[in-house]
């Protein structure tokens, strides 16, 4: 069993909320996560998992501090599990850009140097962390998956890649096609150099309109809001409703008026869409 260093440990809503380090072998640094625990959870009662990607800039604790998800995750019996963005420490490749380096992970695993050595955040978010959750928490091996912007992006790519290993998907305000746009362009050509092969499997819109077996569909909701700063420039959510559209995906578009792309509008949403999650994820 891994060795996992609780970093905090705070009673919420009858359960708990924690936060733990360990020594990655995907990323080869230490990495951090949090785990939110409903109390009706214990190795008689093996609850299932909603995995949380957040955005640039976020750790572990945004999503967990801003979003509200706790009362709804003792309502449905759902264990929360938020990594971070990115490896960090000094001895990580970093850049001076908010949108690039610690903190702004991309989910990928990069090819390129210096990022080749630590990010390899899609192999530690889909893998390595699963993993390490089923074998050290009450929880068992129903998964969902969901995030915002960067994580949206992130959540999205995990599910559409590894439809066998989550039950369903959803994400706030997500970078829809990331090698269209300039957040997305910046980091691909970072982190995986000019193959454009490769950053075909990290476009959720590519990799939507390229599905081809009804049995790798699984459920998928995307929230935006229609003030949202970033709408028009990084996030495009058109391409994903188009590609659906074309493969049959069974994927929820749904336009919220006046909302931005902050937590304002994830806590806004955050019942509806953990209700979608608990849909599949606690079916008996
Ligand atoms: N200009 C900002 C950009 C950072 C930002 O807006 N981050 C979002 C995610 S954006 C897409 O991945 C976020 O979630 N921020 C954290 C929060 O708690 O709101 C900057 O300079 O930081």
């Amino acid at each position: 069993m891994e060795t996992l260093q609780l970093l905090s440990s705070n009673r919420s809503f009858g359960g708990w909320h924690r936060r733990y380090q360990h020594e990655s072998e995907a990323t080869g640094s230490t990495m951090t996560f949090a785990v939110y625990m409903p109390p009706q959870a214990n190795d008689n009662n093996r609850v299932p998992v909603l995995y949380w990607l957040s955005g640039l800039t976020c750790t572990d604790e945004n999503f967990m501090q801003k979003a509200g998800a706790q009362r709804m995750a003792v309502e449905l019996g759902i264990a929360i599990v938020a990594p971070d963005t990115s490896p960090r420490g000094e001895q990580v490749a970093n850049d001076e850009g908010y949108d690039l380096g610690q903190g702004a992970g991309f989910y990928v695993n990069a090819t390129q140097a210096p990022w080749d050595r630590h990010y390899c955040m899609y192999d530690y978010v889909t893998s390595e962390l699963p993993a390490l959750i089923e074998a050290n928490f009450p929880v068992n091996s129903r998964r969902s998956i969901s995030g915002h912007s960067m994580g949206g992006h992130g959540a999205l790519v995990c599910a559409l890649r590894n439809p066998e290993r989550y039950l369903s998907v959803s994400a706030f305000s997500p970078i829809s096609q990331p090698s269209q746009v300039p957040w997305g362009q910046k980091a691909f050509t970072a982190y995986l150099g000019d193959h454009q092969a490769s950053w075909k499997e990290y476009d959720a819109a590519h990799l939507l309109a390229n599905v081809t077996n009804d049995s790798s569909m699984i459920p998928a909701l995307v929230s935006q809001g229609l003030a949202d700063e970033f709408l028009q420039e990084q996030l495009q959510p058109e391409a994903l409703q188009d590609a659906a559209k074309a493969t049959g995906y069974p994927l929820t578009l749904e336009r919220h008026e006046g909302y931005d792309h902050s937590y304002y509008f994830i806590a806004s949403f955050i019942e509806q869409h953990m209700e979608f999650h608990s849909r599949v994820l606690c079916q008996s």
